[in-house]
């Protein structure tokens, strides 16, 4: 069920006399409030500020999330609209405030997510496919199998991986019905979120994309911030479904939908999301680093005018262009399971029944007990790419309780962390000093410690916890005056909490060795029919065992028989998983399971 959530703030600046009687009526001077369309995987908001940074209203509402198949995440991009409409009334209300007391509004939204909607008709073709769905493994493996998962880096500073827009746009042209011609004749459009909001906001009028959100199809190229024409060709995308590129802040347009709260505001900032964040958390110098610990965790690093390619399993994406003036890369570290992970132990285990609740019980015990968690429910992404691992716990043993299983999951978020930042280091040669931290998971103080202890670099919090929206907000802002420069900007950040790191060197290194013992044998676990064709193996797990088997450096030799197994392959799967033990449930066509056994390689 989606939830409504309507929340008034009174902040240091803005006080509720204020809100009554807003300066922008009263006084007929320039509107100093700037709104903020924050569009997430898990919900929207709108959050309206005032010129000091502070919060004056929000309103948020969650949408639902569709799973039609195992790997598939889809959104109703209608009733994300109607959503975000609602939000904007219920905030602006709350504030007391109308379109004319906006100076400008702001969008920002999750990146990757792909819509296909028809020109004419302005009806979507499909429902959005979501960042974290995986329904396009196959085509990557088909593109990774002809040159490489870097092919594409050296212009778009991407891998090949179902994560990214472009094999997402692939899938939808081949499978549905019509839609390869529609877009031939340019009347079906592809857009990410912002797209798909711009259009709506100027009932059709526009088709844009920003520079951030278009750094993440791995159809542009990072350089001359056009569609690579031979990208496109190659995966066989018509240019004329994709939208014109603009930059991170200037007027797009005034908003003229007559059915639509905002008609008549400027609309004058597009970030996706997590670089909203690292422009919300004033890191605009380079070397400047923060991580939003959201469903899932972003690590982003500002490396200035140059595009630092990452031979280290990052992503060199665009961080903000400011107008006319020079874009700003950064290098980005993308962890899918971070807060969803609490959510997992609250829903599926029910081990937890909120995710406040999980802090008091993972400081009931000392350590995490022996216990590590690698949560690659679906692969994992930055630094190991890996579509074929899976989730795992281990080092369990008969001493460990629930509180060690819980505070090895809360601990895998940072080890994740940890691993981007060091992998951060080696890209950029920028050694961190500091981390600047916001997103849902960081109201968790044990795992704040943890991190800064990890890292061995302070850990900061800013006062202002909605740093996503209030980077759209300065984007906005910027753009029509409300901010001067960037310098004006700066003075809004103020510190929350600071966390030091106090972990002894010695058992920060044996916590590390430890999980990435536990990461390697997460991987290649995935083996399965399908796997079993696309790894040329004739359609049999026999085949695909050998070929896992063959990946991770041990041989094997199968039988060949469809479902029949020799124990030599058996044997070979459980060591390509990298497990002392395995147990290996086989699912048939019909989803039928078969135990096969416990094997100890
Ligand atoms: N005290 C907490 N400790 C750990 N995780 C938390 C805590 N509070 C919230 N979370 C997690 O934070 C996430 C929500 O953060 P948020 O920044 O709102 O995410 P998003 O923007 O991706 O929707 C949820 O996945 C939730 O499980
Ligand atoms: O909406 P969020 O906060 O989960 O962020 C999603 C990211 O943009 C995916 O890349």
């Amino acid at each position: 069920m989606a939830g409504v959530l309507g929340l008034f703030f009174g902040t240091g600046e803005v006080t509720k006399d204020d809100m009554t009687a807003p300066a922008g009526k009263d006084q007929q001077a320039s509107p100093v409030y700037v709104a903020s369309i924050d569009q997430g995987t898990s919900s929207s908001r709108c959050i309206v500020f005032g010129k000091d940074g502070s919060i004056v209203a929000e309103h948020q509402i969650e949408h639902e999330q569709f799973y039609p198949r195992p790997g598939c995440v889809e959104h109703d991009a209608e009733e994300i609209w109607r959503n975000v409409e609602m939000c904007v009334k219920s905030a602006l209300n709350i504030a007391g405030l109308g379109a004319p007391d906006l100076a400008a509004v702001g969008i920002t939204n999750q990146r990757e997510s792909t819509l296909v909607w028809d020109r004419n008709t302005g009806t979507p073709l499909h429902p959005l496919i979501v960042w974290n769905d995986v329904r396009t493994e196959s085509i990557c493996r088909d593109l990774k199998a002809n040159g490489g998962a870097d092919r594409f880096r050296g212009r778009t500073g991407l891998p090949i991986s179902p994560y990214f827009s472009a094999t997402k746009l692939m899938w939808l042209l081949d499978n549905v019905a019509g839609l390869r011609e529609l877009a031939e004749k340019g009347d079906a459009l592809f857009g990410t979120m912002d797209s798909w909001l711009m259009w709506k906001l100027t009932g059709g009028r526009m088709h844009i994309t920003d520079v951030t959100n278009a750094s993440r199809t791995n159809l542009m190229s990072l350089e001359g911030l056009h569609w690579d024409k031979s990208i496109l060709q190659e995966l066989g995308i018509p240019a004329c479904m994709l939208p014109s590129i603009v930059s991170s802040s200037e007027v797009y347009c005034v908003a003229d939908n007559p059915d639509n709260v905002l008609n008549g505001v400027r609309v004058a900032g597009i970030l996706g999301d997590q670089q909203a964040a690292l422009f919300g958390q004033i890191c605009f110098r380079e070397g400047q680093t923060k991580c939003t610990y959201g469903t899932g965790s972003f690590i982003l690093m500002n490396t200035g005018e140059r595009v630092v390619p990452s031979t280290n399993g990052l992503l060199s994406t665009v961080g903000f262009k400011l107008g006319e003036q020079a874009c700003v890369y950064a290098l980005e570290g993308s962890i899918a399971y971070a807060g969803s992970t609490v959510q997992w132990l609250r829903d599926n285990l029910e081990m937890i029944k909120s995710a406040s609740e999980i802090e008091a019980l993972a400081r009931t015990v000392e350590d995490n007990g022996g216990v590590f968690f690698v949560p690659a429910f679906a692969g994992l992404l930055a630094p190991h790419w890996r579509g074929d691992a899976r989730g795992l716990m281990c080092g369990l043993t008969a001493y460990n309780t629930k509180a060690h299983v819980v505070r090895a999951v809360l601990e895998s978020t940072a080890f994740q962390v940890q691993e981007v930042l060091g992998a951060m280091n080696q890209d950029s040669g920028v050694e961190a000093v500091s981390l600047k931290v916001d997103g849902g998971m960081t109201a968790n103080a044990l795992l704040m410690q943890f991190q800064a202890d990890l890292l061995g670099v302070q850990v900061l919090r800013p006062k202002m916890s909605e740093t996503t929206a209030l980077g759209a907000a300065f984007a906005a802002g910027l753009a029509v005056g409300v901010w001067e420069d960037i310098d004006d900007l700066s003075k809004t950040w103020a510190l929350g909490q600071e966390y030091e790191a106090t972990m002894a060197a010695e058992k920060r290194d044996m916590l590390l060795w430890n999980w990435l013992r536990a990461v390697e044998r997460s991987l290649g676990w995935e083996v399965t029919e399908r796997n079993a064709k696309e790894d040329g193996g004739g359609g049999n797990i026999a085949s695909a065992a050998a070929a896992a088997a063959t990946r991770s450096g041990t041989t094997a030799r199968g039988n060949g028989g469809r479902w029949r197994l020799e124990t030599a392959v058996l044997m070979a799967i459980a060591a390509a998983a990298g497990a002392a033990a395995a147990v290996v449930v086989l699912t048939t066509k019909g989803g039928q399971k078969m135990h096969i056994g416990a094997l100890r390689p």
